[in-house]
C-alpha cells in the first residue's frame, strides 16, 4: 500500500531541480533509480493500492499508476502533466497510463497535459475509487487487498506479471537506451527553457 504523509501532496513527481541544469554525475543516478523503483513497484509480485491522499502529478501520477488500484481522496489533481513542462512523458510512463485508462482519453490527456480534479479521474477510471478522506483510504485500501485471501498467491501472481509482461521486458531490456534518450533530451536548449519556465511560474504562484 503506497500513501503519504504530506498534508496536501501524494507526490509532486520528480524532482525538477535534478532536471533542471542536471549535474553530470547526478544525472545517471537520479533516471536508473526512478527506472529501478518502477521496475520493483510496476512489477511487483504483491498486489499493490494507492491510496491517494494529495496532488499527484507526473511522476507522482505514475508511482500510483504502477498500483494494481487507486483510491483518492477529494479535491486534489492527478495526471501525466509532462507536456505543460515542455518535456515528453516516457514510453513507459505512457504504457502505465494505458494500463488504467482507454487509449483515446490517454491521448487527450498525455498531449495536452491534462491534470484530472478526483471527480474527473474516476469517470475517466483513473483512479478506481474516492475516499472521503486518509483514514476512509487506507481502510478502503485493505478491503481491496483482502479480497485476495481467497484467491490462490501463484495464479494471482503469475497472471499480474504475465499482463505487464511486455513493459517490464521492454524496460528490462532498454534501460541505457532510455536513460541515454532521458540525457540527451534534459540536455536541449529548448527542454531547459520550458523548465526554467515552469520553475519560474511555480514560484510565481507561491508568491501571490
Ligand atoms: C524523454 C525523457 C524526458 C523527461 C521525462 C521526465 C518525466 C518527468 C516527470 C515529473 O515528475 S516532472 C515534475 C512534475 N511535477 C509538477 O509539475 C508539480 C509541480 N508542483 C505543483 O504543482 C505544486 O507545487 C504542488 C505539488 C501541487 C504543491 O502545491 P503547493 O501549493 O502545496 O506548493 P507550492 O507552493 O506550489 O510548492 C512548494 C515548493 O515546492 C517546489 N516544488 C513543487 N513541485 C516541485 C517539483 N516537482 N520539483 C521541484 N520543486 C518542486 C515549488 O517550486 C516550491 O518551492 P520553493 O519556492 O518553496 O523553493
Amino acid at each position: 500500500m503506497s500513501q503519504q504523509s504530506s498534508p496536501t501532496v501524494f507526490s509532486a513527481g520528480l524532482d525538477i531541480m535534478e532536471m533542471y541544469k542536471p549535474k553530470p554525475d547526478r544525472v545517471k543516478e537520479f533516471w536508473t533509480t526512478l527506472q529501478d523503483v518502477w521496475l520493483a513497484l510496476y512489477g511487483s509480485s504483491f498486489p499493490t493500492v494507492a491510496a491517494i491522499n494529495g496532488h499527484s502529478p507526473a511522476g507522482g501520477c505514475l508511482l500510483s499508476l504502477c498500483c494494481e488500484y487507486r483510491i483518492m481522496c477529494p479535491n486534489y489533481s492527478i495526471g501525466l502533466n509532462e507536456t505543460k513542462l515542455g518535456i515528453v512523458a516516457p514510453k513507459w510512463f505512457m504504457s502505465s497510463m494505458l494500463g488504467a485508462i482507454p487509449y483515446r482519453e490517454a491521448e487527450l490527456a498525455l498531449t495536452s497535459g491534462r491534470m484530472f480534479s478526483t471527480d474527473e479521474a474516476l469517470k475517466i477510471g483513473l483512479i478506481d475509487e474516492v475516499a472521503s478522506d486518509k483514514a476512509d483510504a487506507i481502510a478502503k485500501s485493505e478491503k481491496f487487498l483482502s479480497q485476495f485471501a481467497k484467491i490462490h498467491p501463484i495464479a494471482r501472481k503469475l497472471t499480474k506479471l504475465n499482463l505487464r509482461h511486455s513493459a517490464l521486458e521492454w524496460m528490462q531490456e532498454n534501460k541505457e537506451l532510455d536513460l541515454n534518450i532521458f540525457i540527451s533530451f534534459v540536455g536541449q536548449p529548448i527542454v531547459q527553457k520550458s523548465l526554467e519556465k515552469y520553475l519560474e511560474g511555480l514560484k510565481a504562484k507561491q508568491a501571490k
